[in-house]
């Protein structure tokens, strides 16, 4: 699966920098020297393994923790709570008034960003009715469930269409349903217009949502850049092709696997394309030379796999790193 297409140009403005972070709790260091920017209108995936330092280096952001050094920007400065308006923030611990009405929460958090109580109120009851929450809406927010709370939460983080949105683990308590609703207001939130930064630990949604990502690793940065980028960095392309003939011997694949599969001379081949080659080019290469083919498809390394492979210290890529 490849980036998608609507990733803002390098030269986009930068909306969050980070230059030369570093957080030590007492004698622990979580980050040394985290450098990255996040670009107006991308969706960013902030990746890593637990306890490598994404919520951390959100709070440091937001101003929750003092960093112990470097710079953290929004907007050119560091955060203050007074740009909350056009912040939205679902931070990782969940905390909404929990003896109030589902409704009343949402209406009171709309006002303190601004909203009138008439649009607060008929924006959340259109949000709850999009999220099978309408009739909960009179409901104490401890009568939900983990997940519907958490929904509740959301609608409270987009209610004022922040430009910069910051989700910690947005998907955590979501059934794939509405994993899947979440994937379809995030994006919403992107077609807008917001800037979207989101620690998830869901590789498959980073690789729908996410222009750029960055993945943590002792502190640092260990990969950073568009997800294909990552994906080519890391991992392998691979073309599955199916032909009558005979391949070509070419410097731009090697042949992982090649099966017969039907009468004499019709094969399925996996390839293990080169960093450099261009697929559809092989394609042509191939046909010039009068291999028949009826299907070529071409795959990356999931990020999943390189998520194991970078974390799970994987001794096939140790060469590598
Ligand atoms: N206030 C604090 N005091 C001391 N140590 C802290 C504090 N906050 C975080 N840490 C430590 O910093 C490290 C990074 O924690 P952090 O919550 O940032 O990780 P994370 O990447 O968000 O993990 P997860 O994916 O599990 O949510 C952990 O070892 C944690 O124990």
């Amino acid at each position: 699966m490849t980036c998608p297409s609507t990733s803002p140009p390098a030269d986009t403005e930068a909306i969050i920098q980070v230059e030369g972070f570093r957080m030590d709790f007492g004698a622990k260091t979580v980050i040394d020297g985290l450098s990255f920017d996040v670009r107006r209108g991308e969706t960013f995936g902030f990746l890593g393994g637990n306890g490598c330092g994404k919520t951390t280096t959100i709070r440091a952001l937001l101003g929750i923790y003092q960093a112990t050094a470097g710079t953290l920007h929004i907007n050119g400065k560091p955060f203050r709570p007074e740009d909350g308006r056009t912040l939205g923030y679902l931070p990782e611990e969940r905390g909404l008034y929990k003896k109030e009405s589902v409704l009343d929460v949402m209406v009171y958090f709309g006002e303190l960003k601004g909203l009138s109580r008439r649009a607060a109120r008929g924006w959340s009851m259109d949000f709850l009715e999009r999220v099978n929450l309408a009739d909960k809406a009179k409901t104490r927010l401890d009568k939900l469930s983990g997940g519907q709370q958490q929904k509740v939460q959301l609608g409270v983080t987009i209610m004022s269409k922040p430009e910069l949105l910051i989700l910690d683990e947005p998907a955590k308590g979501f059934d794939p349903v509405n994993r899947r609703l979440l994937m379809d207001i995030i994006t919403e939130q992107k077609r807008d217009g917001a800037t979207v930064i989101m620690v998830t630990h869901q590789m498959e949604e980073v690789e729908q949502l996410c222009d750029r990502i960055l993945l943590l690793k002792g502190g640092k940065a260990e990969a950073y850049g568009t997800v294909a980028e990552v994906q080519d960095h890391y991992g392998t392309r691979t073309a599955t092709i199916a032909y009558t003939g005979v391949l070509p011997e070419d410097a731009s694949y090697i042949p992982v696997e090649v099966r017969q599969t039907g009468a004499p001379g019709e094969f399925t081949a996996h390839l293990a394309l080169t960093d450099a080659v261009d697929s559809a080019e092989l394609l042509r290469h191939f046909v010039s030379l009068g291999v028949r083919v009826s299907s070529f498809t071409t795959s990356r390394t999931s990020l999943e796999d390189i998520f194991l492979r970078i974390y799970g210290a994987d001794p096939a890529l140790e060469g590598a790193l």
